[in-house]
């Protein structure tokens, strides 16, 4: 049935097209759920169109360009689901055509340059050292938008906003210091430009946006009548806060919710640790316990347990009434236990070891100053050494590193995987010996018999 309908695009659903005025790298669900959703419902969206490259594969560029860059959000809540054709992204590109990338970073008029390209994109490219030096192709996302940067800079086109919108702490410091390492060892001068014009905007993001199914596909089409082959189903709940200098003008994202403010560092840990903190314990402790998604592990009251003990022990470390933890920690509760929204637990339990250093080893180091163990923060590093256990080949930035620490048993193994999180740490016996007495109870003959995870 669905092939008969009309495939959305714009003239289908006449939609006017904004100048590109930003550039997007990492063009997955996220960004589409989110810095699109909040461009288009900014007061000023007319004059802010978006371009957005892919990170390693062209497949969603070609989707969407067929579709002049419109797609529907699928807003799913317990109470049923509601559409809306987003049409701010104006331009969608395979990220391997570096040369429209450049074109497009060079231009006067491009004033900020968002990324979701995950946590894990942000390691230093050596390959693409080689490869900028030689005046070749780079292959990585930051490789590449050095070579952006570097034809900015050679049109005089003036500074702009590069704005991280992945889930890591110090997001813009973090981005900054990738994109200034990388320049530095092409072209010291390019380097110094870079930080004489360019404004890394830290950000903390939120919208629960899981992949998006055939099912959603098809229900778009029965529902709306027409045929799109790139949804994106969202929770209702979104959060964005930003902070840093935006020198070449940005869209009015505060009209669509946005919150503007000078520290970002408690907005920052208080939805790293407490929603992906979260998100990991679930992702192990759950899949373990033979749970696909989050709601169905969250209804596990072992799951729900740890994740209360992480919460507990990661309060304690989130100063400001401004944050208001308790109804943060209710309205999650109620957003993981959306149980129309799939999400699954192996898309979050990837590239554990980047992830873990900023969501347990903060809270971990904190209560250990303080002069308690740390058991909350140290089972979610204790789930993941269970999980790792039978599952060696859990994609990860370091997985060569987790084989081999993977070799060694008991208690050594346990130190040096919390090595490849935090050294000194691992260096602490306290420490190791109550993560491994912890991740023995994940073992799966102890966690079929077990009440609690303890
Ligand atoms: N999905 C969410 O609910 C959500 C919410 C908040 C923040 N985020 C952040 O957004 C990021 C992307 O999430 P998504 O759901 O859009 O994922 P996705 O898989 O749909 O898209 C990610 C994009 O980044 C590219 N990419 C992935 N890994 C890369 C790598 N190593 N190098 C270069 N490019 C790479 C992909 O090709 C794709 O274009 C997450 O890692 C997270 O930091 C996601
Ligand atoms: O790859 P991650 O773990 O950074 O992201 C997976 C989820 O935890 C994440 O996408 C959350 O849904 C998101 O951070 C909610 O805003």
């Amino acid at each position: 049935m669905s092939a008969e309908l009309p495939r959305l695009g714009r003239d289908v659903m006449p939609q006017p097209k904004a100048p590109v005025r930003m550039v997007h790298l990492g063009l997955g669900a996220f960004h589409r759920s989110h810095q699109a959703w909040y461009t288009q419902h900014a007061g000023d969206a007319g004059k802010w169109g978006i371009a957005s490259f892919t990170g390693r594969r062209p497949d969603a560029a070609e989707v969407l360009a067929a579709q002049d860059g419109l797609f529907t959000i699928v807003e799913r809540s317990d109470a049923g689901d509601s559409f809306e054709v987003v049409r701010s992204i104006v331009e969608a590109v395979d990220g391997a055509d570096v040369q429209r990338l450049v074109e497009l970073v060079a231009a006067t008029q491009t004033a900020v340059v968002t990324l979701t390209i995950t946590e894990a994109a942000y390691g230093f490219g050596a390959d693409d050292v080689t490869l900028l030096r030689a005046g070749e192709k780079p292959t990585t996302p930051l490789g590449r938008l050095v070579r952006g940067l570097a034809a900015r800079r050679d049109a005089d086109a003036g500074p702009l906003a590069v704005v991280s919108c992945d889930n890591l702490s110090d997001n813009g410091n973090v981005a900054r210091h990738a994109v200034a390492n990388l320049a530095r060892e092409v072209d010291a001068g390019l380097a110094d430009w870079i930080d004489a014009n360019v404004s890394f905007v830290s950000t903390s993001v939120d919208r629960i946006t899981p992949r998006t199914t055939a099912d959603d596909v098809q229900l778009v089409a029965r529902k709306c009548g027409y045929r799109d082959e790139a949804p994106v189903v969202a929770e209702p709940f979104r959060n964005w806060v930003l902070s840093g200098d935006f020198p070449a003008g940005r869209p009015r994202w505060e009209d669509a919710g946005a919150l503007f403010v000078d520290h970002i560092e408690p907005y920052e840990n208080r939805k790293l640790w407490l929603l992906n903190g979260a998100h990991s314990i679930l992702a192990y402790a759950g899949q373990l316990r033979g749970h696909t998604t989050v709601a169905e592990a969250l209804a596990d009251p072992v799951c729900l347990h740890a994740v209360e003990e992480f919460w507990d022990e990661a309060s304690r470390h989130l100063a400001g009434d401004d944050l208001r933890i308790p109804e943060y920690r209710a309205a999650l509760l109620d957003r993981f236990g959306n149980s129309r929204i799939a999400h699954h637990l192996a898309q979050i339990a990837m590239d554990a070891s980047t992830k873990l250093r900023m969501r347990a080893i903060p809270v971990l180091r904190a209560e250990r100053a303080a002069g308690r163990s740390g058991e909350g923060a140290a089972r979610m590093i204790a789930a993941w050494a269970a999980y790792v256990d039978s599952n060696p080949g859990l994609q990860d930035p370091q997985s060569e590193a987790v084989a081999v620490a993977n070799k060694e048993v008991g208690s050594e193994r346990i130190a040096a995987l919390v090595a490849l999180l935090d050294a000194e740490l691992a260096r602490d016996s306290a420490v190791v010996e109550l993560v491994h007495k912890l991740s023995i109870s994940f073992a799966p003959e102890v966690s079929a018999n077990a009440g609690t995870a303890a």
